[in-house]
């Protein structure tokens, strides 16, 4: 192992990566808090802000990924489809089995321009995670309980929401899209939960699969019908890790590489059914050629289609080490400060503040481990 893997690993340097977004993560949660005396003069202008805002703590874990892990996704898609990517709003269904499936999905977000204004049907649980989960309320995030009667005039407000972001959304920059992610599986996939949802498909005859959940099919047809006009296209999205490595957030901050790999195709969304049973009815076919990719991929360790290399952008980086040194010059001069005083009070008290920082980021990272996962879709107790 090389010196700079080795520190990869340290303790301390995680505690100065955690030190620095969960600090900046505040500070930005508080600069949200200060636009909302502008949503009801110039909600465009707030939106905008906002996502500025979000890019600038989103992109921080998308630099570790990138440049402190290694990381790179590899893209396969159809050559002509890929010029649309990140120049239009679309639908993203992607399956839900690995830790870091939404880091993975930021990365190719962050390639395209379409990292801040980018959203999510994500479960109401996430909108109380400390920091992240705030700057997610401010970006108009939809959060849903997974109850239907108690989601549905939420969900469909909050996508109406939606169809009137402002055109030419960065001023100055590339980008007029964004994505909107669904995980139609709603949970992650575990043994347990895919052996009860293929008893489901088994009573409603339809076939059984082997590498996803069966899909719930309400959020997917309401998305749709809401955002018909306002999205071009649904883009199904199948992710896999080479070498049947199951990667994991804490590997990542210990600067572990992984090989991701997504196979991206485009659908237009003039040919997805518009009846709701039609339309479920298309999703399960969907999941039933994502079920087959899934198997070849294991066979053969490549999807279909040529692969593509997104250019990586430098932004994520350049963020992530201003916000580290602009935060890190203050906290060594109070270090400093603290050894000179002699004070073992105060001495005591950082090192509590830094161990509270810890713990509360291991904890935030702990909410990404499957192990942890929800019991909604077992049994028993359906939440
Ligand atoms: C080029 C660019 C490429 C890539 C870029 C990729 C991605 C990046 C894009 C954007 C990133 C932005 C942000 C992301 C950041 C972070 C967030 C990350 C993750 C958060 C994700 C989550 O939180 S997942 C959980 C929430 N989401 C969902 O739940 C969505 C899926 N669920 C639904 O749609 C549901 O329909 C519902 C929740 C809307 C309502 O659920 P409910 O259960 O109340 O009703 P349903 O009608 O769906 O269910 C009843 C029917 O279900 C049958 N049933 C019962 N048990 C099961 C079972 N175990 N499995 C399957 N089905 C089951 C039951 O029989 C009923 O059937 P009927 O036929 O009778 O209706
Ligand atoms: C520089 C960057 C430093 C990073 C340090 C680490 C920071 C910690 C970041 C925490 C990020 C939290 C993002 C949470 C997104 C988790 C998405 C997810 O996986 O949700 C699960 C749900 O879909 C389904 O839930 P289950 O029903 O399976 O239960």
């Amino acid at each position: 192992m090389g010196l700079v893997q080795w520190l990869k690993g340290q303790l301390l340097c995680h505690l100065v990566i955690c030190y620095g977004f969960f600090v900046s993560g505040l500070l930005i949660n508080l600069l949200q808090i200060c636009t909302l005396p502008l949503w009801p003069i110039n909600k465009q202008l707030a939106r905008r802000i906002n996502c500025k805002l979000g890019y600038s703590l989103t992109s921080q874990s998308v630099a570790l990924l990138e440049w402190w892990s290694g990381t790179e996704v590899t893209l396969y898609t159809d050559p002509e489809n890929y010029r649309l990517y990140g120049k239009e709003n679309a639908i993203v269904v992607l399956n839900h089995n690995f830790e870091i499936d939404f880091l993975c999905g930021w990365t190719f977000c962050d390639r395209f321009g379409v990292l801040g204004a980018s959203k999510c049907l994500a479960k109401k649980e996430l909108s109380y995670l400390p920091v992240i989960g705030w700057m997610w309320y401010f970006l108009e995030m939809v959060f849903i309980k997974r109850k239907w009667e108690e989601d549905k005039r939420n969900f469909v407000q909050s996508l109406q929401n939606l169809r009137d972001y402002p055109e030419n959304f960065w001023v100055s920059h590339q980008s007029t899209s964004q994505l909107f992610l669904l995980h139609c599986e709603g949970t992650r996939f575990t043994e347990e939960k895919h052996r009860v949802s293929m008893e489901v498909a088994e009573k409603k005859s339809l076939p059984k699969l082997k590498h996803h959940l069966l899909p719930r099919t309400k959020g997917f047809w309401v998305a749709v019908q809401n955002l018909r006009g306002t999205v071009a296209a649904v883009y199904c999205c199948t992710l896999n890790f080479r070498n049947n490595e199951t990667p994991t957030l804490l590997g990542v901050l210990n600067g572990e590489k992984y090989h991701p790999d997504l196979y991206v195709r485009r659908i237009p969304l003039e040919s997805i059914p518009e009846d709701e049973a039609e339309c479920s009815a298309w999703l399960h076919k969907l999941y039933q050629e994502k079920d087959k990719f899934q198997e070849d991929y294991s066979q053969t360790g490549c999807f279909p289609g040529p692969k593509v290399t997104p250019p990586c952008r430098p932004w994520a980086l350049i963020n992530w080490l201003g916000w580290t040194c602009l935060l890190l010059y203050p906290l060594c001069l109070l270090l400093v400060q603290l050894v000179n005083s002699g004070s073992i009070l105060s001495i005591l008290a950082t090192v509590a503040f830094c161990a509270a920082v810890s713990v509360g980021v291991r904890w935030m990272i702990g909410q990404t481990e499957i192990k942890r996962s929800s019991s909604y879709g077992v049994p028993l107790n359906n939440k």
